[in-house]
């Protein structure tokens, strides 16, 4: 696997592909991340995998300095997965002009989670917008777990016309229901024991209110839970780890 650590290695190993299966990330792999690489071994030629933890879209700052970062290990699970290269840029070689440009969308990115983590969506729309164009991938993978932001990414590559087709993936749980997410390894154990709950929750047939009632009084601080077209879309906290989830209407309500 090569490991491309700037942007000249990345124009120069893309020169000779055909075609070609990206996956972004932050980093922090796990078994989520490794399905949405399956998928994209199984279809695709050659895959790309980048690791950047992108600033731009984190509201408060402890969170960026906390994000769970194991580039050692990441390496190796890309390595055994089977990735041709992956993409581990510094921050300059993203923004070499500071923050001047940006993609910003004015009605969805504003609703839940965009309404909770004001410029979240104008930063990731703005980071995928640019590794799109350095890449310039055939397909690329985004997991349903984080939903609002697959909705914006795919309507971002129908508004701007981009020769790319995004490939969505199931969220993938734990046994428990947890769904798996970076965040999760900084849960304490209590927490962790806790955190299935959020799902439980959002599955069980109480109505939003009640779902609320129930996960404020098993100690999660909730952020949002709302109907958004055919899904149920929540956001939560446990202590300061902030968990993201989702579930078709029909499994809810
Ligand atoms: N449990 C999961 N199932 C399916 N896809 C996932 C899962 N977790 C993350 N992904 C997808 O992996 C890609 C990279 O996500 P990212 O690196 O932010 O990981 P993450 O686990 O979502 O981290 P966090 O939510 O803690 O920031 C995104 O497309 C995301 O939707
Ligand atoms: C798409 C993404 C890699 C952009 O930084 C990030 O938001 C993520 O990992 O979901
Ligand atoms: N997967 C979402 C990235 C974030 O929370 O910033």
């Amino acid at each position: 696997m090569r490991v491309l650590k700037d942007i000249e290695a990345l124009h120069s190993w893309r020169r000779d592909k055909q075609e070609l299966g990206f996956v972004p990330t932050m980093g922090a792999l796990h078994d989520g991340h490794l399905q949405l690489i399956k998928k994209a071994t199984q279809s695709v030629d050659c895959v790309l995998v980048s690791i950047f933890v992108n600033p731009t879209q984190f509201d408060q700052q402890q969170d960026l300095e906390t994000y769970p970062q194991s580039l050692k290990e990441d390496l190796a699970l890309l390595t055994d997965a089977g990735v041709d290269a992956v993409f581990v840029p510094h921050e300059h070689h993203i923004y070499p002009q500071g923050h001047r440009f940006d993609i910003c969308e004015n009605e969805l990115s504003r609703l839940f989670c965009g309404a909770h983590r004001k410029g979240h969506f104008t930063g990731v729309l703005t980071v995928v917008m640019k590794l799109f164009q350095l890449v310039r991938p055939d397909f690329a993978y985004f997991g349903e777990k984080d939903y609002q932001q697959l909705q914006l990414i795919k309507a971002m590559v129908r508004d701007f016309f981009l020769p790319v087709k995004i490939i969505a993936c199931p969220t993938v749980r734990n046994q428990d229901g947890l769904a798996l997410s970076s965040r999760n390894r900084r849960l304490s154990p209590e927490e962790l024991n806790l955190a299935p709950m959020f799902y439980q929750t959002l599955i069980d047939d109480d109505d939003i209110e009640s779902k609320i009632s129930r996960l404020q009084a098993l100690g999660f601080r909730v952020d949002y839970l709302q109907v958004y077209e055919d899904h149920l879309l929540a956001a939560v906290y446990l202590g300061d780890v902030r968990l993201i989830d989702n579930v078709p209407l029909n499994k809810s309500t």
